[in-house]
């Protein structure tokens, strides 16, 4: 792997705040191309990490290379070559959607066509709609334009989809899988675990400032962590199974029942169960370190 395959590498990143340790000694390599996602509970660090990366926040310790300059030491040029989508939105409310799309676009040396991005977010009925008189989801959507008319080689999106409803997150989904086919670089947190499930060729989960895991989304939380639960009622009451060959338990369970198996189910683990599951295990370890009883 060369450094051009690499858009971001960081080691050993810290950021404090008085009395508290936002990010502690935090490893991570983004692919170039690839969509990572960046995962954990309020206050674990996600957004500190995203505006060291970003060029927004000093780090106290540690090496940080994004498009393989150090943000902290970052031109205009650099800066055009990324695009952010905060977690706050930018606020010029008189202006209407389209105004705004093509005035930022007049900002980078090789923006998108505004039109186009303002139809992929899909607000194009609201193009002479004042910022103002949006709605919670629509401003997001406009957020999103905003982030991604510069044409970025890398995009920093922070908890884009906030307040989108149902058919506006797919929408966005095609718009994120879009821009990856076309060689976008993507960091996205989120809280939405079906979403890193459906975008991210990699996730990392992040607790109490530190990466406690980083891997696809198939493979977080180890090989056991994806295994079937065959779950029925017996004599005795509610049955279940862990394997990782469950037509092997369901036909065992046919040849003993009598015709249809009572409340039958089979139940793989999605990315949010594994998730819980390393979050609790992180949970309770810190507090034996800590000596707090269980
Ligand atoms: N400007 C600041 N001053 C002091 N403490 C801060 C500041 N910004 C963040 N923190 C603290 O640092 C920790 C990490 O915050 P951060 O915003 O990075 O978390 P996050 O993972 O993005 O959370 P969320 O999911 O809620 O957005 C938190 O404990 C937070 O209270």
């Amino acid at each position: 792997m060369t450094d051009n395959d690499i858009a971001v590498r960081v080691r050993g990143l810290v950021k404090r705040y008085p009395g508290k340790v936002a990010v502690a000694g935090v490893d991570l390599d983004i692919y170039a191309g690839e969509v990572f996602a960046l995962l954990g509970p309020n206050g674990a660090g996600k957004t500190t990490t995203t505006e060291v990366l970003e060029g927004y926040r000093r780090r106290d310790e540690g090496e940080v290379s994004v498009l393989g300059t150090d943000p902290a030491k970052a031109d205009r040029r650099w800066r055009s070559r990324i695009g952010i989508v905060a977690q706050s939105s930018r606020d010029e409310a008189e202006a209407s959607v389209a105004e705004l799309v093509h005035h930022y676009a007049g900002y980078y040396p090789n923006p998108r066509d505004p039109d186009e991005v303002i139809a992929a977010v899909g607000l194009e009925s609201k193009r002479k709609t004042r910022t103002r008189k949006l709605s919670g989801g629509q401003r997001r959507r406009l957020d999103v334009a905003l982030g991604v008319v510069g044409n970025p080689e890398l995009l920093f999106l922070d908890e884009p989809t906030t307040g989108f409803d149902p058919e506006a997150r797919r929408q966005f989904w095609q718009l994120i899988e879009a821009l990856r086919t076309g060689g976008t670089t993507i960091l996205l947190t989120t809280h939405y675990l079906d979403e890193a499930e459906h975008l991210a060729d990699r996730v990392g989960v992040i607790a109490d400032g530190r990466m406690i895991e980083i891997g696809t989304p198939e493979s977080l939380g180890g090989r056991g962590a994806r295994v079937a639960r065959v779950r029925w009622l017996d004599a005795d009451g509610a049955r279940e199974i862990r394997t990782d060959q469950p037509t092997a338990e369901v036909a065992a369970l046919i040849s003993r029942f009598d015709g249809e198996i009572p409340e039958l189910s089979i139940h793989r683990p999605s990315l949010e169960d594994v998730y819980l599951e390393l979050i609790r295990t992180n949970t309770a370890a810190a507090e034996l370190e800590a000596g707090v009883p269980a």
